[in-house]
């Protein structure tokens, strides 16, 4: 019972979202979607209280500085935070094309803003990129996205934890990171989406401890499939990491409860 309402909601809001985005309605004027998607996307946004009913308090929002992150790190979140706002008329601030995503433990708080919920389903799971709550340990990480441009810069600054070859980061680790990226962009693109196929190209190491900037662009988009470009590049883009190509696929969330 419990699971026909949550896929029937996750389902509704999976299909509503793009609708609205390709109709060009601003989320933030409909009260539950401002609930499941819009609270941290830039600065401001941070203080909106979360009115889905299920929601009693915000949960954590992991991409938000913490003390282990690098001066480095630091500072191209500044950079790019900075740009997620614009002056306007008379020097208001106002939304640019650029919206920081929040980022939490669990999918199903993206799709629902329900802390209550993600306590029912499956209590223990957690984002594997957001597992191991020790800041600094593993995956460091902040989302941007251009709405205009279609594409997305992520800020990763790669944990002891993750290591592959001595000193470096793990391959899986920085596939992980692409599909995060990669996925995140097609969710806002398409809504509900899981990764067909992801091709990885890795040219240079990264050594752990070290910040990279990972960019994603949509190619194209054919019905249900999103394609999407990806590169890995040191922090001043000067020396490139990893390239990589990602497929996504729409589905509807029973797809995803198919046993
Ligand atoms: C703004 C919000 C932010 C949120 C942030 C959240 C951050 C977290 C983000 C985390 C993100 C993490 C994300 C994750 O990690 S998702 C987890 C990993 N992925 C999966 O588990 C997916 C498993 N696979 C499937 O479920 C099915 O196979 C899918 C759904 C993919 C297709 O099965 P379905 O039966 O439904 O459809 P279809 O077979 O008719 O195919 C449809 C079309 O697609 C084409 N096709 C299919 N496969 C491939 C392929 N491999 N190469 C090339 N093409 C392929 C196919 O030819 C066809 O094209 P066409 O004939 O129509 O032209």
């Amino acid at each position: 019972m419990l699971r026909r309402a949550v896929s029937a909601f996750c389902y509704a809001a999976a299909r509503a979202i793009p609708a609205l985005r390709q109709r060009n309605i601003a989320l933030p004027q409909l009260p539950f979607l401002r609930a499941s998607l819009i609270p941290g996307l830039n600065s401001d946004y941070q203080s909106v209280t979360l009115s889905w009913p299920f929601s009693s308090f915000r949960p954590r929002d992991y991409s938000l500085p913490n003390p282990s992150w690098s001066p480095q790190m630091l500072r191209l979140y500044n950079y790019y935070n900075n740009l997620c706002e614009q002056d306007g008329e008379g020097g208001k601030k106002e939304i640019g094309p650029w919206i920081r995503l929040p980022s939490y433990n669990r999918t199903v708080k993206y799709a629902t803003g329900g802390q209550c919920l993600s306590k029912v389903l499956q209590a223990k799971a957690r984002l594997f990129t957001r597992n191991i709550e020790e800041e600094g340990a593993a995956f460091e990480y902040a989302m941007f996205l251009n709405t205009e441009e279609k594409a997305a810069v992520c800020v990763f600054q790669a944990g002891p934890l993750l290591e592959g070859p001595v000193g470096n980061l793990h391959g899986g680790a920085i596939a992980t990171i692409i599909d995060t990226v990669t996925g995140a962009l097609s969710i806002y693109l398409g809504g509900l989406v899981v990764t067909a196929n992801l091709n990885v190209n890795y040219r240079s190491p990264i050594p752990l401890g070290s910040v990279v900037l990972v960019h994603a662009a949509l190619e194209k988009m054919e019905d249900r499939k999103i394609y999407i470009s990806c590169q890995v590049t040191s922090s001043d883009g000067s020396k490139l990491h990893t390239e990589a190509t990602a497929l996504f696929v729409k589905v509807n969330v029973g797809h995803l409860f198919e046993r």
